[in-house]
């Protein structure tokens, strides 16, 4: 299988506490982090709270810049690309969040949240229309669900709106931060093999983040495992899973149990 989306050597800080004799100090948050996810794969990443999970799903999509490191995509430096390339890989990496509520805005139809990432791609209107009803059929959303608001559904329905969103740009990898961590355990089931089942319709990889290894030993075929913003381990996750190597894995493990 070949790589889709790598990061390399990435490092990211943030400013500390401001003190009068030492000036501003910074926190690093993310220290030579390295991984990559290959066509149709998923990788899991997992860690304590505060190890630096939401911080490198951002950086992933883009949404924050690392002060050293690339993030590549089949092979093109997000950075270096120029604005074409780079306008036609960002459709490509999307990304689910946990909370659907917070994620949806509340004023906008299901048609409109859904339609929002197509607004920056040169596609015709039919074709933006046709493709929010395809994605709503995908997630299994009934299509007369596209005129209304997302307080009128539950919270699994919510998850299934924010993933018709991620799909309608055709996406090759979607990033999902603790995306089913919301939902009662029956719910989070019926997501993540929805999820599954994408991933096979559509040959889709996924980054997945989340502090639950359970929903991480059913949809990860690897994993790597932060530790105060540091890849400790990684390997497929069964063998990282049943056969830990690093006493982090191995308290992750205990504190799931
Ligand atoms: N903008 C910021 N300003 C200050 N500190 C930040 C900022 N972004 C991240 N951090 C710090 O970086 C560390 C990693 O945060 P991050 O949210 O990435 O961890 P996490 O593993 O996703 O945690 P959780 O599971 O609790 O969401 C934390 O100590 C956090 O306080």
């Amino acid at each position: 299988m070949s790589v889709l989306l790598e990061a390399r050597n990435i490092q990211y800080s943030v400013s500390g506490h401001t003190s009068s004799v030492f000036g501003s100090r910074r926190k690093t948050v993310l220290q030579d982090v390295s991984l990559h996810v290959a066509e149709q794969e998923t990788l899991g990443i997992v860690g304590s709270s505060g190890s630096g999970k939401s911080t490198l799903s951002r950086i992933l999509t883009g949404l924050a810049q690392p002060e050293n490191g690339e993030i590549l995509f089949q092979g093109k430096d997000l950075r270096d690309a120029a604005g074409q390339v780079r306008k036609d890989i960002r459709p490509k990496i999307q990304m689910i969040f946990q909370d659907p509520q917070g994620a949806l805005d509340p004023r906008q139809t299901v048609r409109q949240i859904v339609k929002e990432p197509l607004h920056q791609m040169a596609l015709s209107n039919e074709e933006k229309e046709r493709r929010v009803l395809e994605v709503l059929a995908d997630v299994a959303l009934p299509q007369d669900g596209a005129e209304r608001y997302p307080r009128m559904f539950s919270g699994g329905q919510r998850q299934r709106i924010a993933i018709a969103r991620a799909l309608v740009t055709r996406p090759s990898v979607i990033i999902a931060d603790e995306a089913v961590s919301a939902l009662d355990v029956s719910t989070q089931a019926v997501v993540l093999n929805l999820l599954l089942d994408l991933q096979e319709r559509h040959g889709l990889s996924y980054i997945f983040v989340s502090h639950d290894l359970a929903v991480i030993r059913h949809i990860s075929h690897r994993v790597a495992v932060l530790d105060e913003g540091r890849i400790v381990e990684t390997g497929p996750t069964l063998s990282v899973l049943d056969h830990p190597q690093q006493s982090t894995t191995r308290d992750l493990i205990a504190a799931s149990l």
